[in-house]
């Protein structure tokens, strides 16, 4: 379990950890999200004691990190995966950290097995490995303890496709072994599959903090894909009766308002052919880019004053919210 409450960084004068307060539970794979510059790192760094709070607290295991005794054997982490000196060998990098942490030899092998680097591998200088295998180092030194918490600071960066599977599997059979399981990713799609808890992060403050399931059932919108050999003709048909129309990134429209039936009624009652007629759902890039705006910049009331605060999650999704018609207006 990590714990944060109230926890605040400011460096200078910019606050960039605001009054922090979460739960990331064991058993669970709790995704941390955020835009750029939101806050996520330094909240990763100040849970690891890297950084010093300027108030608040933050425990791992109900402990501060620097009061546990083998920090490796309660908290594996990987912040930076290029942090591994470069002339030293992958085994040679895991061999000290073991030794420094009581940890035995024979543990360095079962890891270098467990993310996948080959023995021969593991005994070359790190300087010529690729980002994907720095990662699966990285993730290494993170395991050598067996930690009951890990913490993992975009895991999935260079890892081509076989590699993010193999991190979205491992990461679940750790939480499902009963382990707190904390990781940040700009993946949203992966993180969508991964995480079963999302912790939403906006200018430093707490935006949600939330099951997966809940957020999506919360923000995401319903909405119909569309294709069909004449889509400006469609477009219009479905506009004039205030239907919401986008751009699907796969192609052909998304349309919400609304549903399938209606939109195949509409389309036959003009003649229209139509190749698809998909019921779906936001995904969680979507629903993530439309409530991570509002926290971008946030002026208050009086007009007066440049002081930002993030939006709520309701201010968030009214931002988002699409006109609906009710069915009956699309029976004709
Ligand atoms: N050592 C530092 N000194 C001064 N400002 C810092 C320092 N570390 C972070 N910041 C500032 O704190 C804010 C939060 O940065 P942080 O790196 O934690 O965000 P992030 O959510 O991890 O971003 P990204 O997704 O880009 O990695 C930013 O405005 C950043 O410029």
């Amino acid at each position: 379990m990590i714990e944060a409450t109230g926890l605040t960084k400011r460096y200078g004068d910019r606050t960039a950890v605001d009054a922090l307060s979460f739960r990331v539970p064991p058993g669970k794979v709790t995704g941390f999200l955020g835009p750029n510059g939101a806050g996520k790192s330094t909240t990763m760094r100040l849970i690891l004691g890297l950084d010093a709070a300027t108030s608040g607290t933050v425990t791992v295991g109900g402990r501060r990190y620097g009061r546990l005794g083998a920090p490796l054997r309660s908290v594996g982490a990987l912040l930076d995966a290029k942090g591994v000196h470069g002339g030293r060998s992958a085994y040679r990098h895991l061999a000290g950290l073991a030794a420094s942490n009581g940890i035995p030899r024979t543990r360095v092998d079962e890891v270098l097995e467990l993310v996948g680097l080959p023995p021969a591998t593991a005994r070359k200088r790190t300087k010529g490995f690729s980002l994907g295998m720095g990662q699966r180092l990285g993730i290494a030194a993170a395991l050598i303890g067996d930690p009951e918490v890990l913490i993992l600071d975009e895991p999935v960066n260079g890892l081509d496709t076989e590699g993010i599977r193999w991190i979205r599997d491992l990461m679940k059979s750790l939480a499902a072994e009963g382990r707190t399981v904390f990781l940040s990713s700009h993946l949203m799609s992966e993180m969508e599959l991964t995480a079963d808890h999302l912790i939403v992060i906006g200018r430093g403050r707490l935006l949600a903090d939330t099951p997966m399931r809940d957020f999506l059932a919360a923000h995401a919108q319903a909405h119909t894909l569309v294709r069909t050999p004449e889509p400006e003709r469609l477009r219009q048909l479905l506009e004039v009766r205030g239907a919401t129309v986008r751009l699907d990134p796969r192609g052909g429209w998304q349309v919400a308002g609304p549903d399938a039936e209606a939109i195949g009624d509409l389309a036959r009652d003009h003649g229209l052919a139509v190749h698809e007629l998909t019921p779906a759902r936001s995904s969680l890039e979507e629903v993530y880019t439309a409530m991570a705006q509002p926290s971008v910049e946030y002026r208050t009331g009086d007009g007066k004053s440049a002081a930002t605060r993030a939006a709520t999650p309701a201010e968030a999704s009214a931002d988002t919210s699409v006109r609906t018609n009710t069915q009956e207006e699309w029976v004709r």
